[in-house]
């Protein structure tokens, strides 16, 4: 893949700048500068200084004005830093500027997001999402890297004209070819889904119930699945140690079957290009019958968090479903103001720990009862000796039509899948 740039292979020693302007964006300001810091970390890039800088007005150049800039640059030269790290999107522009200004590798909190993903993506589709989505960040941003050809070529500070014509001659050549391999991405992409939905359609033929796991990166939605599941998901102290769906087979305390998808964490200020990059990864949860959110009930931001997702759920178009809300980790809330915040924020909420093993029998229950209402036309051959289950379905479901065979009753009803589960032995074809 092409590079933006020649970036150093190993950043050591990274200033963090997070630019507001508002008063009242303080606090959040703050948090997420903490949140790039564990982000940036997450790439092993040693963290040397955090700047939280408010600027009177938004500036075109820098994004603050010319004098925090220079501030800015002098603390990082102060720091002997090797890279500049923005929490605030960057103009491809801007980022120009700053590079120019301090002479320092200059990234934003979008380009270390895309980086993580890279590192981590697994599968074929990850892949594809994740190049798509650096090409496309990358693209307005290639004429930095010629700027540095230019001035190269021309060994001085504007370079000759001659040199500055072949950067521009390569920018239009490296230009075009990345838009060739957009395109490619794009059709890669697009063959990769159609797969995924034609097995996500033999999966629907089957009527398996399905609920996806949702939430904030690290809140526990992977050790839940492994909980829920008894399997063994990757789930790591790390942001986005998930980037590739997971589907697991659980059966609900009332035998009822459920598949449960286990999901890419959401961030704030995720940017936009890789939400839409991740929608199919993501669309599992606009498909599912009902979502499970899970929350770090221990964090000081789990409302935060909370608002986050069920915004990105709102934009992928999944924001009527059914939602039963888990505040996990809640064996690591020892503070009552805390408890009794979660309380009153989140009254239907279960509290819940993967890891210690605590309410996941409530939340089997809740899922049975999201599922209660269901129902599927089901046809079942049930010998003569259950007469039991017959009397079963004449109770709880209703029969389209009843047949005999030899010592075989054939059943065609409409079920509700609370009592499914019991019956699911005596299927002759999948539901229709
Ligand atoms: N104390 C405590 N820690 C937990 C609990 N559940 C998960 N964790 C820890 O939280 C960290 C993150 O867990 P994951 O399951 O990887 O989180 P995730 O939501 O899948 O994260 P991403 O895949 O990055 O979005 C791990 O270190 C877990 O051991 C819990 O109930 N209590
Ligand atoms: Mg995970």
């Amino acid at each position: 893949m092409f590079e933006v740039r020649e970036k150093p292979e190993m950043v050591e020693r990274a200033l963090l700048v997070r630019l507001y302007f508002d008063p009242r964006e303080a606090d959040e300001s703050e948090a997420l500068l903490e949140e790039l810091e564990e982000l940036v970390r997450t790439l092993g890039i040693g963290v040397v200084e955090k700047v939280l800088a408010k600027s009177r007005s938004m500036h075109k150049k820098f994004l603050c004005g010319t004098g925090k800039a220079a501030e800015i640059v002098d603390l990082a030269k102060a720091h002997e830093c090797d890279c500049i790290v923005f929490d605030n999107q960057l103009a491809p522009s801007q980022q120009r500027e700053w590079e120019a200004a301090a002479d320092l590798c200059v990234i934003d909190r979008e380009e270390v997001i895309l980086d993580i993903f890279a590192k981590r993506a697994q599968t074929r589709e990850a892949r594809l999402q994740v190049e798509l989505a650096r090409m496309q960040y990358a693209l307005p941003r290639m004429a930095r890297m010629w700027g540095h050809l230019d001035r190269e070529g021309g060994g001085g500070s504007g370079g000759s004209a001659a040199a500055r014509g072949m950067g521009e001659k390569q920018i239009e050549v490296d230009r075009r070819m990345a838009r060739v391999r957009i395109d490619r991405a794009k059709r890669e992409l697009e063959d990769v889904r159609k797969q995924r939905a034609t097995q996500r359609h033999a999966r629907e033929r089957l009527e398996t119930p399905h609920a996806s796991i949702v939430g904030y990166t690290n809140a526990g939605k992977s050790t839940l699945l492994n909980r829920l599941s008894g399997s063994e998901v990757l789930s790591k102290d790390m942001l986005f140690a998930t980037l590739d769906t997971t589907t697991r087979r659980i059966d609900l305390p009332d035998g009822q079957p459920l598949l449960l998808t286990d999901t890419v964490g959401f961030v704030r200020n995720l940017p936009h290009r890789l939400v839409e990059a991740f929608k199919a990864t993501l669309e599992e949860s606009v498909l599912a019958d009902f979502l499970i959110h899970v929350l770090d009930a221990s964090s000081p931001e789990v409302e935060a968090f909370h608002d986050t997702t069920l915004s990105v759920l709102a934009e992928l178009g999944a924001g009527e479903k059914q939602i039963i809300t888990v505040l996990n980790k809640i064996d690591n809330v020892s503070d009552p103001d805390q408890m009794a915040f979660l309380r009153r924020t989140f009254p239907d909420a279960i509290h819940a720990s993967a890891l210690k093993d605590i309410g996941i029998a409530e939340l089997l229950d809740a899922c049975s009862t999201a599922l209660a209402s269901r129902v599927q036309r089901l046809r079942y051959r049930i010998p003569q000796s259950r007469a039991d289950l017959v009397g079963l379905l004449h109770r709880d479901a209703k029969i389209l039509s009843t047949d005999y065979e030899g010592n075989d009753i054939l059943v065609h009803a409409v079920v509700p899948a609370a009592i499914s589960g019991k019956l699911e032995g005596f299927l002759t074809e999948p539901p229709e």
